[in-house]
Protein backbone atom coordinates (compact mmCIF):
# COMPACT_ATOMS: atom_id res chain seq x y z
CA UNK A 1 0.00 0.00 0.00
CA UNK A 2 1.50 3.53 -0.85
CA UNK A 3 0.52 6.12 1.59
CA UNK A 4 1.01 9.90 1.04
CA UNK A 5 0.75 12.51 3.66
CA UNK A 6 0.08 15.99 2.57
CA UNK A 7 2.20 17.79 4.55
CA UNK A 8 0.84 21.09 3.93
CA UNK A 9 0.53 25.25 4.71
CA UNK A 10 -2.87 26.50 5.36
CA UNK A 11 -3.95 30.14 4.36
CA UNK A 12 -5.74 31.67 7.21
CA UNK A 13 -9.48 31.73 6.78
CA UNK A 14 -9.23 31.39 2.65
CA UNK A 15 -10.92 27.72 2.08
CA UNK A 16 -10.82 28.75 -1.85
CA UNK A 17 -7.51 29.46 -2.02
CA UNK A 18 -7.02 26.48 0.08
CA UNK A 19 -8.93 24.05 -2.34
CA UNK A 20 -7.05 25.26 -5.15
CA UNK A 21 -3.82 24.68 -3.38
CA UNK A 22 -5.00 21.18 -2.76
CA UNK A 23 -5.87 20.20 -6.52
CA UNK A 24 -2.65 21.19 -7.38
CA UNK A 25 -0.67 19.04 -5.02
CA UNK A 26 -3.36 16.29 -6.39
CA UNK A 27 -2.37 17.45 -10.17
CA UNK A 28 1.39 16.92 -9.26
CA UNK A 29 1.03 13.15 -7.84
CA UNK A 30 -1.15 11.77 -11.21
CA UNK A 31 -0.06 8.64 -12.60
CA UNK A 32 2.27 7.89 -8.74
CA UNK A 33 -0.15 5.25 -8.45
CA UNK A 34 -0.98 5.90 -4.58
CA UNK A 35 -3.43 4.27 -2.51
CA UNK A 36 -4.13 6.73 -0.07
CA UNK A 37 -3.77 10.12 0.65
CA UNK A 38 -4.20 11.77 3.85
CA UNK A 39 -4.33 15.40 4.53
CA UNK A 40 -4.26 17.98 7.46
CA UNK A 41 -6.48 19.20 10.38
CA UNK A 42 -8.98 21.90 9.28
CA UNK A 43 -6.83 22.47 6.03
CA UNK A 44 -9.79 24.62 4.51
CA UNK A 45 -10.45 27.38 7.13
CA UNK A 46 -7.21 27.16 9.49
CA UNK A 47 -7.62 28.15 13.13
CA UNK A 48 -9.84 31.08 11.62
CA UNK A 49 -12.59 30.58 14.53
CA UNK A 50 -13.88 33.89 15.01
CA UNK A 51 -15.11 33.41 11.38
CA UNK A 52 -16.42 30.29 11.14
CA UNK A 53 -19.86 31.03 10.95
CA UNK A 54 -18.96 32.00 7.68
CA UNK A 55 -15.95 30.13 6.45
CA UNK A 56 -17.42 26.64 7.92
CA UNK A 57 -19.32 24.81 5.96
CA UNK A 58 -23.01 23.89 6.26
CA UNK A 59 -22.90 19.23 6.68
CA UNK A 60 -19.19 19.47 4.96
CA UNK A 61 -20.85 19.46 2.00
CA UNK A 62 -18.21 21.56 0.20
CA UNK A 63 -15.48 19.82 1.13
CA UNK A 64 -17.28 16.07 0.84
CA UNK A 65 -18.03 16.93 -2.50
CA UNK A 66 -14.01 18.28 -3.61
CA UNK A 67 -12.68 15.06 -2.11
CA UNK A 68 -15.09 13.15 -3.89
CA UNK A 69 -13.97 14.48 -7.37
CA UNK A 70 -10.51 14.46 -6.56
CA UNK A 71 -10.92 10.68 -5.25
CA UNK A 72 -12.17 9.83 -8.66
CA UNK A 73 -10.32 11.74 -10.60
CA UNK A 74 -7.25 9.79 -9.42
CA UNK A 75 -8.00 6.68 -8.26
CA UNK A 76 -7.51 7.49 -4.81
CA UNK A 77 -8.52 6.82 -0.88
CA UNK A 78 -8.80 10.02 0.78
CA UNK A 79 -8.49 10.61 4.02
CA UNK A 80 -9.52 14.27 4.05
CA UNK A 81 -8.09 15.78 7.25
CA UNK A 82 -10.90 17.74 9.14
CA UNK A 83 -13.28 20.91 8.37
CA UNK A 84 -15.33 23.33 10.30
CA UNK A 85 -18.77 21.09 10.03
CA UNK A 86 -21.71 23.58 10.49
CA UNK A 87 -24.28 21.14 11.86
CA UNK A 88 -28.11 23.37 12.78
CA UNK A 89 -26.25 26.03 15.79
CA UNK A 90 -23.35 23.99 15.85
CA UNK A 91 -19.72 23.77 14.46
CA UNK A 92 -17.65 21.05 14.67
CA UNK A 93 -14.72 19.73 13.46
CA UNK A 94 -15.05 16.84 10.97
CA UNK A 95 -13.02 14.17 9.82
CA UNK A 96 -13.86 13.74 6.09
CA UNK A 97 -12.92 9.87 4.31
CA UNK A 98 -14.05 9.09 1.05
CA UNK A 99 -13.11 6.16 -0.68
CA UNK A 100 -11.56 5.56 -4.70
CA UNK A 101 -14.97 5.05 -5.96
CA UNK A 102 -15.57 8.50 -4.98
CA UNK A 103 -18.25 7.26 -1.78
CA UNK A 104 -18.15 9.42 1.66
CA UNK A 105 -16.93 5.80 4.01
CA UNK A 106 -16.59 7.82 7.43
CA UNK A 107 -17.15 11.18 9.35
CA UNK A 108 -15.61 12.19 12.57
CA UNK A 109 -16.33 14.76 14.75
CA UNK A 110 -13.62 15.49 16.86
CA UNK A 111 -14.01 13.74 20.34
CA UNK A 112 -11.39 16.46 22.71
CA UNK A 113 -11.40 20.23 22.08
CA UNK A 114 -8.33 21.89 22.68
CA UNK A 115 -8.56 24.63 25.30
CA UNK A 116 -5.34 25.85 24.74
CA UNK A 117 -6.53 26.77 21.29
CA UNK A 118 -9.74 28.43 22.09
CA UNK A 119 -11.93 25.16 20.47
CA UNK A 120 -14.29 24.96 23.10
CA UNK A 121 -15.65 28.42 22.62
CA UNK A 122 -16.29 28.32 18.93
CA UNK A 123 -16.41 24.33 18.33
CA UNK A 124 -19.36 21.55 19.96
CA UNK A 125 -17.39 18.45 20.92
CA UNK A 126 -18.41 15.22 18.81
CA UNK A 127 -19.81 11.45 20.01
CA UNK A 128 -18.84 10.01 16.77
CA UNK A 129 -16.79 6.05 16.60
CA UNK A 130 -13.20 6.90 15.60
CA UNK A 131 -13.44 3.33 13.50
CA UNK A 132 -13.94 2.71 9.48
CA UNK A 133 -12.82 0.22 7.05
CA UNK A 134 -10.81 1.15 4.04
CA UNK A 135 -9.03 -0.84 1.37
CA UNK A 136 -9.77 -3.84 3.52
CA UNK A 137 -8.02 -2.61 6.26
CA UNK A 138 -9.51 -1.30 9.86
CA UNK A 139 -8.51 1.92 10.47
CA UNK A 140 -8.80 4.20 13.75
CA UNK A 141 -8.77 8.07 12.78
CA UNK A 142 -8.29 11.09 15.21
CA UNK A 143 -7.99 14.69 15.56
CA UNK A 144 -4.84 16.14 16.79
CA UNK A 145 -5.64 16.35 20.87
CA UNK A 146 -7.22 13.05 20.71
CA UNK A 147 -3.80 11.35 20.40
CA UNK A 148 -3.33 12.73 24.60
CA UNK A 149 -6.09 10.04 25.47
CA UNK A 150 -4.48 6.56 24.48
CA UNK A 151 -8.32 5.31 26.35
CA UNK A 152 -9.73 6.52 23.20
CA UNK A 153 -7.18 4.97 21.40
CA UNK A 154 -7.06 1.48 22.60
CA UNK A 155 -10.82 1.44 22.20
CA UNK A 156 -11.29 1.12 17.96
CA UNK A 157 -7.24 -1.27 18.76
CA UNK A 158 -9.48 -3.69 20.65
CA UNK A 159 -12.19 -4.06 18.39
CA UNK A 160 -9.84 -4.64 15.49
CA UNK A 161 -8.03 -1.47 14.23
CA UNK A 162 -4.91 -2.10 12.44
CA UNK A 163 -4.08 1.47 11.64
CA UNK A 164 -4.13 4.74 13.66
CA UNK A 165 -4.78 7.99 11.57
CA UNK A 166 -4.01 11.46 12.75
CA UNK A 167 -4.59 14.81 11.08
CA UNK A 168 -3.18 18.22 13.59
CA UNK A 169 -2.54 21.33 13.20
CA UNK A 170 -0.01 20.68 16.01
CA UNK A 171 2.07 24.08 17.13
CA UNK A 172 6.10 23.37 17.05
CA UNK A 173 6.84 23.93 20.39
CA UNK A 174 5.18 20.79 21.27
CA UNK A 175 7.03 18.46 18.71
CA UNK A 176 8.61 16.88 21.19
CA UNK A 177 5.32 15.80 22.61
CA UNK A 178 4.17 15.28 19.06
CA UNK A 179 6.57 12.71 18.17
CA UNK A 180 6.54 11.40 21.45
CA UNK A 181 2.94 10.71 22.03
CA UNK A 182 2.37 9.16 18.33
CA UNK A 183 5.07 6.46 18.75
CA UNK A 184 4.12 5.76 22.12
CA UNK A 185 0.51 4.91 20.36
CA UNK A 186 2.14 2.82 17.79
CA UNK A 187 4.31 0.56 20.31
CA UNK A 188 1.88 0.36 22.98
CA UNK A 189 -1.00 -0.45 19.73
CA UNK A 190 1.02 -2.70 17.95
CA UNK A 191 -0.51 -0.21 15.28
CA UNK A 192 0.76 1.66 12.32
CA UNK A 193 0.48 5.02 12.88
CA UNK A 194 0.01 7.62 9.74
CA UNK A 195 0.21 11.09 11.44
CA UNK A 196 -0.18 13.93 9.06
CA UNK A 197 0.34 17.84 10.68
CA UNK A 198 0.67 21.23 9.10
CA UNK A 199 3.19 23.43 8.46
CA UNK A 200 3.40 27.45 8.09
CA UNK A 201 2.33 30.01 10.81
CA UNK A 202 -1.48 31.83 11.96
CA UNK A 203 -1.58 34.98 13.59
CA UNK A 204 -1.16 33.03 17.03
CA UNK A 205 1.10 29.67 15.97
CA UNK A 206 3.99 28.34 14.48
CA UNK A 207 3.72 24.77 13.35
CA UNK A 208 5.80 21.94 13.76
CA UNK A 209 5.08 19.39 10.77
CA UNK A 210 6.79 16.13 11.35
CA UNK A 211 4.02 14.45 10.00
CA UNK A 212 5.09 10.90 10.41
CA UNK A 213 4.46 7.21 9.79
CA UNK A 214 5.41 4.95 12.29
CA UNK A 215 5.21 0.88 12.05
CA UNK A 216 3.62 -1.53 14.19
CA UNK A 217 7.08 -1.36 16.13
CA UNK A 218 7.31 2.05 16.99
CA UNK A 219 10.16 2.75 14.10
CA UNK A 220 9.63 5.74 12.44
CA UNK A 221 9.32 5.18 8.54
CA UNK A 222 9.16 8.42 7.31
CA UNK A 223 9.49 11.68 9.13
CA UNK A 224 8.79 15.37 7.44
CA UNK A 225 10.06 18.32 8.78
CA UNK A 226 8.99 21.67 8.87
CA UNK A 227 8.90 22.26 5.06
CA UNK A 228 5.39 21.51 2.80
CA UNK A 229 6.11 17.89 1.24
CA UNK A 230 4.07 15.21 0.27
CA UNK A 231 5.33 12.27 2.39
CA UNK A 232 5.51 8.97 1.14
CA UNK A 233 5.95 4.94 2.58
CA UNK A 234 5.14 1.76 1.07
CA UNK A 235 3.52 -0.22 4.26
CA UNK A 236 3.54 -3.99 4.77
CA UNK A 237 0.38 -4.71 6.60
CA UNK A 238 1.63 -8.49 7.85
CA UNK A 239 3.75 -6.50 10.38
CA UNK A 240 1.20 -5.70 12.22
CA UNK A 241 0.46 -9.09 13.01
CA UNK A 242 4.30 -10.31 13.53
CA UNK A 243 4.27 -7.65 15.74
CA UNK A 244 1.05 -8.89 17.74
CA UNK A 245 2.53 -12.40 18.17
CA UNK A 246 6.06 -11.96 18.51
CA UNK A 247 5.20 -10.05 21.86
CA UNK A 248 1.34 -11.05 22.32
CA UNK A 249 0.34 -7.59 24.14
CA UNK A 250 -3.26 -8.24 23.52
CA UNK A 251 -3.26 -11.82 24.63
CA UNK A 252 -1.49 -11.08 27.98
CA UNK A 253 -3.99 -8.00 28.83
CA UNK A 254 -5.24 -8.96 32.39
CA UNK A 255 -8.82 -6.93 31.81
CA UNK A 256 -10.40 -7.58 34.79
CA UNK A 257 -8.53 -5.35 36.82
CA UNK A 258 -8.34 -2.56 34.68
N1 LIG B 1 -5.16 21.24 17.23
C1 LIG B 1 -4.93 20.59 18.35
O1 LIG B 1 -5.73 19.82 18.83
C2 LIG B 1 -3.59 20.85 18.98
C3 LIG B 1 -3.25 19.92 20.12
C4 LIG B 1 -1.96 20.28 20.76
O2 LIG B 1 -1.27 21.17 20.30
C5 LIG B 1 -1.52 19.57 21.96
O3 LIG B 1 -0.46 19.94 22.49
O4 LIG B 1 -2.22 18.65 22.41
Amino acid sequence: MKIGLLQMDVAFGQPEKNRQHVEKQFKQLKDQQYDLIILPELWTTGYDLTRLDEIGEIEAEESIEFLKRLAVLYRVHIIGGSVANKKKDSVFNTMIVVNDQGELIHLYDKLHLFKLMDEHKFLSAGEDSPSFDLASIQFAGFICYDIRFPEWIRKPVLEGAEVIVVVAQWPQPRTVHWITLLRARAIENQSYVFACNRVGEDPKNVFGGNSLIIDPWGEIIVQGSTDEKLLTAHIDMSLVKKTRSKIPVFDDRREQFY
